[in-house]
């Protein structure tokens, strides 16, 4: 099963955008977790302190990958995050839906997740915002370097497992979205 990789789903200028209303909400809002080496929040939150410009990008990333992996039913979104990684942080090798128990695949605690998106803010690289943070398939050999307005899709499965490499340098921020059939499951999002 192929990834997708979309560069220039969306503007650069609308990726600073996202970074700098991540940045205000994550300071504001209860919902924001942060540990020394990452936060999280809630992409609702941003909705909730005025900022919409994630309505039009989410309806935008189910049909993309509704359409990339030819869905025939029913796909609604699942949960949107926004994440900054900073020097040190990493993600082990993990798959979204199940999770390899004694070599056993058991289902995780979200195995109503059908596939992954991720928009990445901003860049990795010499040239870019942060050294490291790659996102790896290595059952698959491919190695995708985050840059500023790309969608990188794939599903949830053993078939995409995936890892992000240490952060190096710099913050890395990326929007993570899931999917999935189940309807009682769609995110709550106005
Ligand atoms: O940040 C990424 O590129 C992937 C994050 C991820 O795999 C996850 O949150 O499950
Ligand atoms: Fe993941």
């Amino acid at each position: 099963m192929d990834i997708l990789v979309e560069p220039d789903f969306v503007p650069p200028t609308q990726c600073a955008h996202l970074i700098a209303e991540f940045r205000r909400v994550s300071d504001l809002d209860a919902g924001s977790r942060k540990t020394t080496i990452r936060t999280e929040l809630p992409a609702v939150a941003l909705r909730r302190h005025g900022c919409l410009d994630l309505d039009p990008v989410r309806d935008r990333v189910l049909a993309r990958l509704g359409w990339f992996y030819r869905v025939s039913g029913s796909l609604y979104l699942e949960y949107t995050l926004l994440s900054e990684m900073r020097a040190g942080d990493r993600h082990v090798l993990h798959a979204d839906s199940e999770r390899l128990d004694n070599g056993v695949w058991t289902p995780n605690h979200t195995p109503f997740r059908s596939h992954a998106a991720m928009l990445y803010l901003n860049t990795s690289g010499p040239a870019g915002d942060y050294r490291g943070g790659l996102l790896r398939f290595p059952g698959m050999g491919r190695e995708i370097s985050p840059t500023a307005g790309t969608l990188v899709g794939f599903t949830s499965g053993r078939a995409h497992q995936h890892e992000v490499t240490t952060v190096r340098d710099g913050i890395r921020y990326a929007v993570a979205f899931w999917l999935t059939p189940h309807r009682t499951h769609e995110e709550h999002w106005s």
